[in-house]
């Protein structure tokens, strides 16, 4: 998932007159009376520089020790507020979701280069809530119980080349690719059988080319939006963008096209795209063919580091806490027994388990700073003013180590997750019943929560700490974009019992030939 901090503006004359141009502004609004700036506490001037680390989670944490729960800074000309405790941010984010819901401007990568398509990065309105639409449509109801189908068998496939393979490396590249084909499952009915896929490579290449024109500091413009006023054949910056914009846009209608002719002739898989052909209407003003060739490409930018990095915490913090490996599979047996996987239906059987993977959400969250969220209103809080432009983020990472909501949080406990019994009284905390903070806020709040994660890994195998005896650091992270996972680390799978590589060597075969409907 991407969503990089704003640009550093340069130093040049041309940016000096620009300056004075904003002066002016500022002082004919000072001088027609607007409310004064308040903002909350932070650190002065220009933070890009210490932001340029790359170490943002890190940076923001030692800021909110510094200058309390809600802090400020600048980045360029953009005010930015950053949210460390739950009050602030359900107050903002989510109550006043109708001022809170909007994305930063990206003036590069969202409008020149994706056409202003791109739903994760698209500003609040009418055009988002039609996309937002077709997101659920294609991830719940009818289409849900395809996605489920898909990704228990692709689960079973995952199982069976796990046990078959020794080397860490590949090991990954299984996770992987497994990610990748849920996802592609979810928006066009497709399996990935392999990482080299030419869907896979062209979404990448697109991905890339996103995510490059968000680098700080490599588009004046992004800083300077005000040269979106030139003449068109002016804006030196427009001409590569659009070239890779035409080559993004005629693979992403490849894609749905393709959809549509296998829809046509029957024999398409239920998915996003599916459900977006079957719910348009002609002559209506939905989402026009190509909006929705690029909405259908939000689960790839989206889901796949997320998904990814989650599978590979859940089996890190299964190497550090055995206790609780050991907990989900005592239970694990008492539900499903040796004689088959488990399925989606043993879930609500499950609450050890479903307890673990919450708490493995909740622990390291892999998006620690969900994706900013900006102010479409000038809007008071507390004691603060805050400016229509305003971005605001949540800190995640933040609240889930926030000792007045979890008590120990430093400590991997799934048992807070679970229902206790006190005096004959069942007792939960009712925050902990639809836990759903690492899935972000409000409106904007994750689509794709619901794409459950398996279960069945801890039913087929003992995870223990590779030949070396080392053991993975949790805090030390891999990044991409705005997510995180673990290092790479080693660690080695064991069958749990005898049965185990007899089903799943005959499951993983039947589910190689069911797979053959999602191939194309
Ligand atoms: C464990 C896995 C995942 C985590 C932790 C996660 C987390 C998040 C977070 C924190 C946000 C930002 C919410 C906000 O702005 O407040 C987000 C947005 C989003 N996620 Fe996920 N996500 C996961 C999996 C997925 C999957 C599997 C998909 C798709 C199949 C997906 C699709 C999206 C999309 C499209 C958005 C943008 C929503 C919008 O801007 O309206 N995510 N996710």
């Amino acid at each position: 998932m991407s969503y990089i901090l704003s640009s550093v503006p340069p130093q040049t004359a041309f940016s000096t007159l620009i300056v004075a141009l904003v002066l002016a502004g500022v002082l004919y609004s000072s001088i027609v009376g607007r409310r004064k700036d308040i903002n909350p506490p932070g650190p002065s001037g220009n933070a890009s520089r210490e932001l340029a680390s790359g170490q943002t989670v890190a940076v923001f944490n030692r800021w909110r020790k510094e200058y309390g729960p809600i802090f400020s800074f600048n980045l360029g000309f953009k005010k930015v507020i950053v949210l460390n405790n739950a009050k602030a941010t359900t107050d903002l984010l989510v109550k006043r979701g109708d001022i809170y819901s909007n994305r930063p401007r990206l003036v590069v990568a969202h409008e020149i280069l994706s056409g202003s398509m791109r739903g994760l990065s698209m500003q609040y309105g009418d055009m988002w809530k039609k996309w937002r639409k077709m997101q659920h449509a294609g991830m719940n109801g009818r289409a849900a119980l395809a996605h489920r189908e898909h990704q228990s068998l692709e689960s079973t496939v995952l199982l069976r080349d796990l046990l078959r393979t020794v080397d860490v490396d590949e090991h990954n590249n299984l996770l992987q690719r497994f990610a990748t084909s849920v996802v592609l499952g979810i928006s066009y009915g497709r399996r990935v059988r392999n990482l080299d896929d030419e869907m896979v490579k062209q979404n990448y290449m697109a991905l890339q080319e996103y995510q490059r024109a968000n680098s700080p500091g490599r588009y004046l413009v992004e800083t300077w939006p005000i040269l979106l006023w030139l003449p068109k054949p002016l804006q030196w910056f427009r001409p590569p963008l659009e070239s890779i914009r035409r080559k993004d846009t005629n693979t992403y209608l490849t894609f749905f096209r393709n959809v549509k002719s296998r829809f046509a002739a029957g024999i398409a898989k239920d998915c996003m795209a599916v459900s977006a052909i079957a719910n348009s209407k002609a002559g209506s003003d939905d989402l026009s063919e190509v909006e929705v060739a690029y909405a259908l490409s939000a689960p790839f930018s989206a889901g796949i580091d997320t998904t990814l990095a989650t599978l590979q915490y859940a089996i890190v913090f299964a190497l550090l806490y055995p206790e609780a490996l050991k907990k989900a599979q005592v239970e694990l047996d008492a539900v499903v027994g040796h004689g088959r996987l488990p399925t989606f239906d043993d879930e609500k059987s499950l609450p050890y388990l479903s307890a673990f993977i919450k708490e493995t959400t909740r622990f390291r969250p892999v998006v620690p700073l969900a994706v900013p969220h900006a102010a479409t209103a000038d809007n008071v809080y507390e004691d603060y003013n805050i400016r229509k432009g305003t971005v605001v983020y949540g800190n995640i990472d933040a609240l889930c180590r926030d000792s007045t909501a979890f008590s120990n949080p430093e400590v991997f406990t799934p048992e807070r997750f679970l229902i206790t019994s006190e005096a004959g009284q069942d007792k939960i905390d009712p925050r902990y019943v639809d836990f759903n903070l690492p899935f972000g806020f409000g409106r904007r709040i994750c689509p794709g929560m619901q794409v459950a994660l398996q279960s069945s890994l801890f039913w087929a195998f003992d995870i223990l700490p590779p030949a070396s005896g080392i053991l993975p650091d949790p805090d030390k992270y891999t990044n991409v974009g705005l997510t995180r996972g673990p290092e790479p680390f080693n660690y080695r799978v064991r069958p749990r019992h005898v049965d185990v590589a007899k089903i799943l060597e005959e499951e993983g075969a039947e589910a190689d030939v069911r797979l053959k409907e999602w191939e194309y």
